[in-house]
């Protein structure tokens, strides 16, 4: 019996044994299964991931905004060299290396723009100085090719409010570029020039090349927009647009005079001297019409005078006054400054103002305008939307009010929102900021220059002289009025000229009802600022009217 019992024992033992060992198994299997199907699934990806990545290659290919595909075997080298250094893709607008190139780029078109008409209009073709103009006509064109193959399609851009910025996807969305812009600097590129391997080597095969007149448009605005002095640049491009007229016109003369045959009349270039510059000399009396140029003698000549005459009065007259504009703007700050004195003055003149207030109320109008360019630093905040003025604010004062002792402790986000409060305004030397026993309805901090606690009967004795960086006017402010402790506790004036910064008591108030915290922090340091020991402090006048705890 007891055999037979060991025996089912064993057996059973054996059958469970056999049972863990075939779900083992067929759990190995399941999970074998698991691992394959996501390896499958895996390699599935990875194949759709190449095949749209093909796709977008031979989009890219075909897109003509990249050019022929045979251009991009050429390039694909520089392309890759390209890839390491400039990364995926350009922000266009923050970019220095963008800008850089795109000054190559407006020297290599500026070559084209200048020397074409030149070189067609003017014997310019010698055998000897043949090989240079190839030479630069080669370089100017290799900047074209590696701008547009290179450069342009790895540019960022936004559409529908996305920054596109990896390049997969613009090369996708290439055909959201102007077509203009795409189909000029195909044709830009065009090599047109090897048509003079047969007809004779000329500049005008490559008249296509000015086509790129978007690149040299891109420059400018990219260049004005870093510039801190924009209108220098402003200036000299207008200037180059009239120099470049007459530049045109002194050609178009040459040819005139080449069609009339040299000398053949008085009007025309007598072949003396340098071609260009007579030539030129020709364009600028003529172009802005000083007069004095030989007659015209026969119907060509009038014609040609008299289109001169045209083009000088509205063309040129137009970018003499696109000029003017320029200046006046940029020194229109300046204009406004002396118009607001001239204002003034003439008002404390109506008013019999006496001459010491006058010349104060002049200093002030100067310091003003040396020290910070402008009369009203607000008017130019206010126009910004509120994200970008507390970034500016942020980062100009942020740092120095973290440094206030009266501040330590305060929520970050509560200093922010007084720094938004703030309006500069500068005292003149020995000007009283605060007299003792007013009413205290701003606190100060001092931006530049120093101030003095003053006492004494003729205020001689200077308590304590502040510097930058301190905050003066808060004792009275953080206290209650109801026993007069609201009253400036001691005169304070300027010791040269103090630029400061004034927080509105109301603002002040405003802001710190959403700050309870930092409510305590202040009125625990009002209370220590405050020489009063009996004097109510701010969390009374706090707790009084926002019944807060
Ligand atoms: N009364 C007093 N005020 C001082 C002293 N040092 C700096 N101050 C500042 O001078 C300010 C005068 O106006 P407030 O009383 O509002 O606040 C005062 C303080 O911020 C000092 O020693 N005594």
């Amino acid at each position: 019996e007891d055999y037979i019992r060991q025996k089912e024992a064993e057996r059973i033992a054996k059958e469970e044994a056999d049972k863990k060992k075939a779900e083992e198994a067929a759990k190995k299997a399941e999970e074998k299964k698991k691992k394959d199907e996501e390896k499958r699934l895996e390699a599935e990806k990875k194949a759709e991931e190449e095949r749209l990545a093909e796709e977008a290659r031979k989009a890219a290919k075909l897109c003509p905004s990249f050019s022929c595909s045979c251009f991009s075997v050429l390039t694909r080298p520089i392309e890759d060299k390209m890839d390491t250094y400039l990364g995926n893709t350009i922000d266009p607008f923050t970019d220095r290396r963008y800008i850089m190139w795109l000054t190559v780029v407006a020297l290599a078109y500026n070559y084209n723009v200048w020397f074409i008409p030149a070189r067609m209009a003017f014997p310019y073709h010698d055998e000897a100085v043949i090989p240079f103009w190839i030479f630069f006509d080669i370089l100017s064109d290799i900047v074209n090719v590696i701008d547009i193959i290179v450069w342009q399609p790895r540019l960022q851009f936004v559409k529908a409010g996305d920054i596109i910025v990896s390049q997969e996807t613009l090369k996708k969305t290439a055909h959201f570029f102007p077509i203009f812009s795409v189909q000029a600097d195909i044709i830009s590129i065009l090599p047109l020039d090897l048509l003079g391997l047969h007809f004779g080597f000329s500049s005008i095969y490559r008249l296509n090349r000015i086509l790129r007149v978007e690149s040299f448009f891109d420059f400018s605005d990219r260049l004005e927009s870093m510039l801190t002095r924009a209108y220098i640049w402003r200036v000299s491009r207008t200037t180059g647009y009239l120099l470049y007229a007459l530049h045109l016109n002194g050609c178009a003369f040459y040819v005139a005079s080449v069609h009339q045959g040299i000398a053949s009349t008085s009007w025309v270039y007598d072949g003396e001297g340098s071609a260009y510059l007579r030539s030129y000399y020709f364009a600028v009396r003529s172009l802005i019409n000083i007069g004095g140029l030989p007659e015209p003698e026969t119907l060509f000549e009038i014609i040609f005078q008299m289109a001169n005459y045209f083009i000088g009065v509205f063309v040129f007259s137009s970018l003499i006054g696109q000029m003017r504009d320029v200046i006046g703007a940029a020194t229109a700050g300046q204009t406004y400054f002396r118009a607001s004195m001239d204002d003034c003055v003439s008002y404390m003149n109506t008013y019999s103002i006496p001459r010491v207030v006058q010349n104060r109320v002049r200093t002030w109008y100067n310091y003003t305008w040396a020290s910070q360019g402008m009369l009203d630093e607000s008017e130019l905040l206010d126009k910004m939307p509120a994200v970008m003025r507390t970034a500016i604010a942020v980062d100009i004062n942020l740092a120095t009010f973290q440094k206030i002792a009266l501040f330590q402790g305060c929520d970050q986000q509560m200093l922010v929102d007084m720094l938004l409060r703030l309006k500069s305004i500068i005292y003149l030397p020995g000007d009283f900021v605060v007299k003792k026993g007013d009413i205290g309805k701003e606190m100060y901090v001092i931006k530049s220059g120093a101030v003095q606690v003053v006492g004494g009967p003729d205020n001689s004795i200077v308590f304590v002289t502040l510097k930058a960086g301190s905050v003066f006017g808060e004792i009275s402010l953080l206290q209650s009025a109801k026993d007069g402790g609201n009253r400036r506790t001691a005169n304070v004036k300027a010791h040269g000229f103090a630029n400061l910064f004034v927080l509105e008591k109301k603002d002040l108030f405003d802001i710190l009802v959403h700050y309870p915290e930092s409510q305590k922090v202040l009125a625990r340091k009002g209370s220590y600022f405050c020489p009063d020991k009996n004097a109510k402090f701010l969390n009374f006048y706090l707790w009084g009217v926002f019944g807060m705890k």
